[in-house]
């Protein structure tokens, strides 16, 4: 008898950086409140499924193995949500093509989720349906509903809610990615503690309600404008904690971007350039300044987590 060998389900998920992240004040929840301004960027994983005996998750890539492959990589627990709303075992074998830093603050167990979800209602052939979907991603992480939506969004909340932003124009961006990432709730709290030890604002950013001057200066597609206008309450932390990053910042003006910036809570810093050729020139130039472990361009905005061509 032929065995017929299952075709697995492939969705790509985009990373995110914020073009402005504003930190309110710890919620009773312990989320912050936030209103930031993401992008997504070509800088993506790869996310596969094909029915299995059990749950498994297998990482490739460069960094593959600093993800977790057990039930706290956010993907066993998406597959664990949509196996309980599906009304079945999550018996599926997962395969990540890690492209995106490892804890670099641009959401990369995020996109992991938001992929699996839409992989699994595909194999699954579950009508599920924006908003339902977008109540799934938000239950596995405030970054996930950004991951699964794409382009660019202003989030509020806790980063879960999100409206689109008029964005003209491709963005160019240089990515310095570090040795070492930095734990999301650690970088939140540094700055907590930042915020009760010094009084001065300037160090430890201000909470805007919104970025309004930024969201013009998408709308013009001006990315002049837009590198004046990155925004990161969460920096001052990032450098607390790993103050050779400031090296890396200006190593990233130096080598010819218009502006840098930690992206969320880092340790990746991006630097947004003029067009694509100057992207590729300041990647050269920081290549060689011995400042970080990597150097990637990408550009943004780009669509959500979006099955590939050819699954089922
Ligand atoms: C820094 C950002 O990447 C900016 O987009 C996000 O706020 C982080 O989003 P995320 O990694 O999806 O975060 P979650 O998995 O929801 O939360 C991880 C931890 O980060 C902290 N956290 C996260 C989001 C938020 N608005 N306030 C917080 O204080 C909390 O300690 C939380 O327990
Ligand atoms: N699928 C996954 N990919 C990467 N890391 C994962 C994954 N699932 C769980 N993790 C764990 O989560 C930690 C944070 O990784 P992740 O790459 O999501 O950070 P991040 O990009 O900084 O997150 P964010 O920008 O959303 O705050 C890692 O150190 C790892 O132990």
């Amino acid at each position: 008898m032929l065995s017929v060998v299952p075709r697995p389900v492939t969705v790509r998920v985009p990373a995110k950086v914020n073009l402005h992240l504003g930190v309110g004040l710890p919620r009773r929840d312990g989320y912050h409140e936030l209103t930031t301004v993401f992008q997504a960027l070509s800088l993506s994983d790869t996310i596969s499924v094909v029915p299995a005996d059990e749950l498994s998750i297998t990482v490739t890539g460069d960094s593959a193995r600093e993800v977790p492959v057990d039930g706290t990589n956010l993907a066993w627990r998406a597959a664990e949500l949509m196996a309980r709303i599906a009304g079945r075992e999550p018996a599926v074998a997962i395969t990540i093509a890690k492209g995106i830093p490892v804890a670099g603050g641009m959401a990369g167990g995020s996109a992991d989720a938001a992929g699996t979800l839409v992989a699994l209602a595909r194999m699954w052939h579950l009508e599920i349906g924006r908003d339902k979907m977008r109540d799934l991603a938000a239950e596995l992480g405030s970054d996930v509903p950004f991951s699964l939506r794409g382009g660019t969004a202003l989030g509020t909340g806790r980063g879960e809610k999100l409206t689109t932003v008029l964005s003209r124009g491709e963005y160019h961006w240089v990515l310095a990615v570090a040795k070492e990432g930095l734990s999301t709730p650690e970088v939140f709290r540094e700055l907590d503690h930042l915020r009760e030890n010094y009084s001065s604002a300037d160090d430890t950013g201000t909470y805007t309600e919104s970025p309004d001057e930024l969201l013009q200066a998408l709308a013009s597609g001006d990315p002049r404008r837009v590198a004046d206008l990155l925004h990161n309450d969460m920096q001052p932390a990032a450098l607390s904690m790993r103050p050779a990053l400031r090296r890396t910042l200006r190593a990233g003006v130096d080598a010819g971007a218009l502006a840098g910036i930690i992206s969320g809570s880092g340790p990746t810093c991006a630097f947004l350039c003029t067009d694509s050729d100057a992207a590729v020139t300041t990647a050269a130039e920081l290549s060689g300044a011995g400042v970080c472990r990597a150097v990637r361009t990408a550009t943004g905005p780009v669509a959500g987590a979006r099955l590939i061509d050819g699954s089922l």
